[in-house]
Parts: C-alpha cells; sequence; structure tokens
C-alpha cells in the first residue's frame, strides 16, 4: 500500500501536462520521453534513442494498444480506421518513464512503450536496421569457419547454431551444416531443424540419380548448366535451395559453381546503370512445362524493396526464359542490349567461386541472391534436396529475433 502510493507520487512528479492549444512541450525526467507538438505531429525525445522521432497524430490514435484497440490474444488490431479523424490531435500528452500516456478528445486514452515507438516507426526502423549482408568475390569467399554449423549445433536447444547458419546465410547468401548423414530421410531432418520444407511438383525432398530424367530439366540429366537462380518461373521463388551430394560423380566432374549475384549486380549497375534500371524495370516471361505441369511467370530480373529501394532479389535463368512475347518491337533492341551485357557481366570467370560438394556437408543457398550451376559430369552421381519458402524461411529467422528488412 505505502509501496503504491509512494510510486503514484513519484510518477506525478514526472507527469507534465501540457494544454492542445499550446504547444507540447514537456521536459524529459529521468528516462522519461520530451514531447513537442509540432503542429500536424507529436515529436517524442527519448534519452536512450539517437534521435528524437515524429509521428502524425492519426497514427498515433491508430496504433493505440488498449483492448478496446488492439486483441493482444490475436495480435490483431480492432481499431475502426472509418472513425479516425485526420485533423485528430490530443487533449492531453503525459510523458511518463514508462511510457507516453495520450488522452484524445472523446475521452479515449492510449499508451505507447517507448520502444514500441521507436521500432515501429520508420524513423525508428531505419535507424535501427543494419543490413547484416557482405558481398563476396572468389578472393573474398568466407572462410568455412564462419558459414559451418555441424548438426548437433544444429539440434541444440539453445538455438545458438540455428542463429549462426541463419546469420551466416543472411550474410554471405550461404551457409553449410556438417556431419549430416548421406540419406535423403537425414538431409530433410537435419534442415527441418532450420525451417518447413517447401512442396512443389518436385515433391518436397528430391533426388538426382545419375542420369534419370524424373521430371523434365537439365538438372537430370549430366550436362554442364551455367549459373542461375531456381524457380524463375514461379511468381514468387523459392528463398533457400538445399543441397546434399550424397555421392559425387564416380568417373569426375559434377562440381557446384557458386557466384554471389549481388555483387554481379553492383558491377553490373556501375557499368550499366541504363541496363540496370531497364532491367530492374522490364519484366519478361519465364516457363517451366512437362506432362501436367506448365509454369509461367512475368517478372523483372532485379526485384527491390519498395520502401528502402535496396536490392531484394536477384532472378535469372536463361534456360528457362519464355518465347520473348511481352517486349514490344522498337524495346526489343534495348532488351538484348541490356540482357547480354549482363550475361556477359554474370559469365565473367572472376565471379566464379567452385567447389565440390561432400556428402555429409549439405549447403543451404539463398536462391534470391546467389546464382548457382554445375559441371558436367560421368559417372554415377547422387544430389537430394529440398527448397525453403521465403515466407517459412523469413518467419524462421525472425522468431529467433533476426531483424530482416
Ligand atoms: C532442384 N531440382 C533438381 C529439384 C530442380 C531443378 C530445377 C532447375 C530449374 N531449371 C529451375 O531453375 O528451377
Ligand atoms: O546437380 C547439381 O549440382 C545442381 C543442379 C541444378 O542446378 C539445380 O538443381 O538447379
Amino acid at each position: 500500500m505505502l509501496q503504491t502510493k509512494v510510486f503514484q507520487f513519484c510518477r506525478s512528479l514526472y507527469r507534465v501536462r501540457c494544454e492542445v492549444s499550446r504547444r507540447w512541450s514537456s521536459q524529459h525526467h529521468l528516462l522519461g520521453a520530451k514531447t513537442v507538438d509540432t503542429g500536424g505531429c507529436l515529436e517524442v525525445q527519448h534519452p536512450h534513442w539517437p534521435h528524437s522521432l515524429r509521428v502524425t497524430y492519426p497514427w498515433l490514435r491508430d496504433h493505440c494498444r488498449c483492448d478496446q484497440c488492439f486483441n493482444h490474444v490475436t495480435v490483431q488490431r480492432k481499431f475502426d480506421l472509418s472513425a479516425l479523424k485526420l485533423n485528430i490531435r490530443p487533449a492531453t500528452v503525459i510523458s511518463i518513464p514508462e511510457e507516453l500516456e495520450v488522452t484524445w478528445p472523446d475521452g479515449h486514452k492510449s499508451k505507447y512503450d517507448y520502444q514500441f515507438l521507436w521500432q515501429n516507426t520508420f524513423e525508428g526502423c531505419q535507424t535501427s536496421y543494419k543490413s547484416p549482408r557482405l558481398l563476396w568475390t572468389p578472393s573474398t569467399f568466407p572462410e568455412p569457419d564462419l558459414t559451418t554449423v555441424p548438426l548437433s549445433a544444429l539440434e541444440s536447444s539453445d538455438k545458438k547454431g540455428i542463429q549462426k547458419l541463419l546469420y551466416s546465410i543472411l550474410r554471405h547468401g550461404f551457409g553449410f551444416i556438417s556431419e549430416v548423414p548421406p540419406d535423403l530421410e537425414s538431409t530433410r531432418s537435419a534442415v527441418e531443424n532450420v525451417c518447413a520444407v517447401q512442396k512443389s511438383f518436385y515433391g518436397e525432398m528430391w533426388e538426382l540419380q545419375g542420369t534419370n530424367l524424373t521430371h523434365y530439366d537439365t538438372a537430370y540429366t549430366s550436362e554442364y548448366i551455367g549459373p542461375h537462380t531456381d524457380q524463375t518461373y514461379f511468381s514468387i521463388a523459392a528463398r533457400i535451395q538445399v543441397f546434399h551430394c550424397l555421392q559425387p560423380a564416380l568417373e569426375g566432374g559434377g562440381e557446384t559453381l557458386l557466384i554471389d549475384g549481388f555483387s554481379v549486380a553492383q558491377k553490373y549497375k556501375e557499368k550499366y546503370p541504363q541496363g540496370y534500371d531497364y532491367l530492374s524495370s522490364t519484366a519478361f516471361p519465364a516457363q517451366y512445362k512437362e506432362e501436367g505441369q506448365q509454369h509461367a511467370s512475368l517478372d523483372t530480373i532485379f526485384k527491390h524493396n519498395p520502401v528502402t529501394g535496396n536490392l531484394q532479389q536477384f532472378r535469372f535463368n536463361v534456360y528457362d526464359r519464355a518465347p520473348l512475347s511481352s517486349i514490344p518491337l522498337e524495346k526489343m533492341q534495348d532488351f538484348y542490349l541490356h540482357f547480354s551485357n549482363l550475361v556477359k557481366t554474370v559469365q565473367n570467370p572472376r565471379n566464379e567461386h567452385w567447389l565440390q560438394l561432400q556428402p555429409g556437408m549439405v549447403v543451404l543457398i539463398d536462391n534470391w541472391r546467389i546464382m548457382h550451376g554445375r559441371n558436367k559430369f560421368s559417372g554415377m552421381r547422387r544430389m537430394c534436396g529440398c527448397y525453403f519458402d521465403n515466407d517459412d524461411f523469413s518467419s524462421a529467422a525472425r522468431v529467433l529475433g533476426i531483424q530482416l528488412e
């Protein structure tokens, strides 16, 4: 009881009331925030923040987290936007150490945790997010200890192994799981520690066995396959490609090629800025056809985050291009000019990192960034793998506290 009284007394000391007719201007006390009414919005400066944040009043009203406006069980909004007045302004704003308390003209009270404001406003998000991405070339190809996690660490309940693997994928575009028994089921259970396997017409886990043409794709032959990303014929390509070489080709060949597509994109953008803009804005079709399957998509090669404009996906597959019906006659020369310059940039041998995948080493490749290919081979070779969908993979990363762009 006494404690409550003392707390209430202290709390009242921190409160600074301001009338809406004046400008908000509360002093910050200890850990409380200083707030200033700047007309259409509220500027909040918290002593723990590197800079102040501005939020509009409609934003504040819309983001009220009281039980009437927000269902905390389902984590869904309940506030009726049709009732939102665009010229709404608070009756009072009180800043206390833990939160900001706003009373609206109709008497409704909203409270905002400072961390909530920092993490959920544009200005806070833009300052906090640091991309982990590190571009590489073969000469800066990351050392195996940075990118490899043994299966036992992946299975540990502290999740540190999974975090390391996810960071490696986000940083370098790939990561390895070592010590995985070289069979399909063990590969599945190893990767399922990270994310659910995507179901597609290839099934969930797939296997390439020599030249057994299970699907109508060059992957199921022993031919060379140049650098590409998979599933350009889907409207959303798989985010992660998993490979486990169960048996390297008995008579040689079959090495894996990796190229950092974002590094190539950067070089292409520097050398051919117009081409980069063209291939970021001109969609062209891709396809996959076999009995019972006819997949088609229409999209650009470079795709960017719609808010930051940062490169988000590099879609590149010369083999799965559909007939070019989407480009009008007068734009056709532009297309071939820009596309062939990109192909030349990709095919520069200085981008190529070749490796022989070994049984026991499972590689997870970011299919939105890294191109893969393989050398031709002879004799029996066995490779299994699967894909992860982008949404499932991103969710798995966020669940472990990894912030994504
Ligand atoms: C991986 N797996 C062997 C199942 C399929 C390979 C598909 C390759 C296809 N051209 C594409 O780019 O998607
Ligand atoms: O056989 C391989 O190593 C990879 C084949 C391939 O490029 C693919 O599956 O997309």
